[in-house]
């Protein structure tokens, strides 16, 4: 910003000191108009240089801009004064439309920028980091705006966790979920969903169907997970609570009954599913 304004002031006060004046009592309006463009690109460049732009986008839309400026400043000067042929040319004409054409580069990258940073965003709020399934927030979010009736909720727990995590250390811990999430999510068709909702628990919700499919399908992730190896002949075993929807019951007390049978399926010996 310093080497800018210096370099306005600079080139002002050469071209008055070294060039024939105009009347510019004739040019008073083409002056003013000059000045204020001036005035608004210094200002976007300045916006530019607070803000936090991607490395490139920034370079192409600063360098822009300050080709632009340097053309408009002589472009404000030829109001003042009469310059030499090759200050119009290079200096006001060639500096500007370079410049404005690198700016519409750098917008261009800008916007790719912040296409990404929103697609990403995006897929943060409602995708689990660690395993790629859809997360608590959107899961709550789907089912709470669900308003047909007798749909059913899963919850899943991996049986002792703590002690995978003890004794093969958390990335096996980690390992783990990635796989059981990878596996029970491709037995999701796009009529349900599937979310990791805690830290080794997990959601299903199905839409109105008949209670013998879902536990069906609650026996098919109980025999998957004992396809999930933890190390030396160790699988993992899984509980489920399965709660389906009576009439008018809200979300929450949906979730709170699937909680007591999984609770129910703990206490009873794990490895199994328990329907409310
Ligand atoms: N590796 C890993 N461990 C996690 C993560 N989130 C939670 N945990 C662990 O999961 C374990 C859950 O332990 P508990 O709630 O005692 O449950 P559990 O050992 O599975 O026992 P039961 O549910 O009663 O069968 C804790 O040790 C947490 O540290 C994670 O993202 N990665």
């Amino acid at each position: 910003m310093f080497i800018l304004l210096s370099y306005i002031l600079v080139f002002s006060a050469y071209s008055l000191m070294n060039f024939p004046f105009l009347d510019f009592k004739n040019n008073i309006y083409g002056f003013t108009t000059d000045v204020i463009n001036l005035i608004v690109i210094v200002a976007i460049f300045w916006v530019v240089q607070c803000s936090k732009l991607a490395k490139k986008a920034y370079f192409y839309v600063s360098t822009g801009l300050l080709l632009w400026i340097v053309g408009i400043t002589a472009d404000v000067l030829d109001e003042v004064v009469i310059p030499p042929y090759w200050v119009s040319l290079y200096v006001e004409d060639l500096c500007r439309t370079i410049g404005m054409t690198i700016t519409a580069f750098g917008l261009f990258k800008t916007m790719l920028f912040m296409q990404k940073m929103h697609n990403r965003l995006a897929k943060e709020l409602i995708m689990d980091d660690l395993t790629n399934v859809h997360n608590r927030r959107c899961f709550y979010r789907y089912v709470k705006n669900v308003t047909t009736p007798a749909y059913t909720l899963l919850i899943i727990d991996i049986d002792h966790f703590k002690s995978i995590n003890d004794d093969f250390g958390h990335d096996m811990g980690d390992k783990i979920l990635k796989e059981f999430a990878y596996k029970v999510n491709a037995l999701f068709d796009d009529s349900s969903v599937f979310a990791r909702i805690g830290g080794e628990e997990f959601a299903g919700y199905f839409p109105p169907s008949n209670i013998n499919d879902v536990t069906d399908f609650s026996q098919t992730i109980l025999e998957l997970a004992h396809t999930i190896n933890v190390k030396n002949d160790r699988f993992i075993t899984v509980s489920i609570g399965i709660a389906q929807r009576i009439e008018r019951e809200l979300f929450d007390e949906v979730m709170k009954r699937a909680d007591l049978a999984l609770y129910k399926a703990k206490e009873t010996g794990r490895n199994r599913y328990v329907v409310s």
